[in-house]
């Protein structure tokens, strides 16, 4: 499954929420979505699944239309904090009831995903009666037993328990290896680096950057503190880099090949590296 967005614009009333937005996601790939409250990742979300109609623009799955195809929906699971679940019924109606709009429902499937998400004991109970993590772990069983081809997240590891945390990871980077295409949306920059393969940035509604977390020549933010930090910013001067400092601590931007090399100058010249921390620039943009 691929999906193409061209030229997505939507506004909420007067309010510009998303402005020409275009892009294609493919299969075998997660992609990260950030960026700080408010910048319109539930929305862009919500017109990928047809919640959202009435933007211009266009939204593809597999080079068709998805408000001309909605059928294509019944392959994808998705996540939203605001999908409201039956709160006087209990888990296994909820499950009965999201999975049936699907068409399908497993009920082996959902027993052995609520058994690792450790809520099997609790499907009985009526959801009014679940702390928001058992709520959480509901919402990511219902948007995964149908087995979709096509998985969109929204903030999906927001009160879950660190266990929950762990499984749901390892589940999608399984589901990533067979092929499914997933979008995830995340203020954790944990999440992001340990899933995506692709980040893109959205910011007041427009793409603003994207960054290809396996591409190792990708330049990355090293933080180091070093004894002496007025001789490597001397040695990032002379190589033509810019760099902030305070106290013993140096943050500059650098390839890994390039990091390499500042790191044997810097260690010639018996500089002595406390810690050295890297990171990915899409971290600037996560919280
Ligand atoms: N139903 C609605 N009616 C009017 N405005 C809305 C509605 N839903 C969202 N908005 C506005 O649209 C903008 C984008 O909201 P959206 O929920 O897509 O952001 P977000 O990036 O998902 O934020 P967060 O990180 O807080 O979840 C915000 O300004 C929000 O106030």
């Amino acid at each position: 499954m691929k999906i193409s967005v061209e030229n997505l614009t939507f506004a909420y009333g007067p309010k510009k929420v998303l402005k020409a937005v275009t892009t294609t996601f493919e299969n075998g790939k997660i992609y990260g979505l950030v960026g700080k409250n408010g910048a319109g990742k539930t929305t862009f979300f919500k017109a990928l699944t047809n919640i959202i109609t009435n933007y211009s623009g266009e939204v593809k799955y597999d080079g068709k239309e998805i408000r001309k195809h909605p059928s294509a929906l019944t392959k994808v699971g998705i996540l939203l904090d605001d999908i409201e679940l039956y709160k006087s019924y209990t888990g296994w109606f909820n499950l009965r009831y999201f999975g049936g709009l699907r068409g399908y429902f497993d009920e082996e499937v959902a027993r052995r995903l609520a058994e690792e998400l450790d809520i099997a004991e609790n499907l009985n109970e009526k959801v009014a009666t679940y702390s928001l993590g058992m709520g959480k772990k509901l919402l990511l069983l219902i948007s995964l037993m149908n087995d979709a081809e096509v998985l969109i997240f929204d903030e999906p590891l927001r009160g879950i328990d660190a266990k929950a945390v762990n499984w749901f990871r390892q589940y999608l980077l399984d589901l990533k290896r067979k092929g499914k295409l997933i979008l995830i949306s995340s203020h954790v920059q944990e999440d992001i680096e340990k899933l995506c393969d692709e980040v893109f940035v959205l910011d007041e509604g427009a793409f603003t950057e994207h960054f290809d977390l396996n591409d190792d020549s990708q330049s990355l933010i090293y933080k180091v503190w070093v004894n002496e930090p007025s001789v490597l910013t001397e040695l990032l001067i002379s190589k033509g880099i810019t760099y902030d400092y305070h106290q013993k601590e140096v943050n500059f931007e650098a390839t890994p090949e390039l990091f390499q090399e500042i790191f044997q100058d810097a260690v010639n010249r018996d500089l002595i590296f406390t810690e050295i921390k890297k990171e990915s620039k899409f971290a600037a943009f996560v919280n």
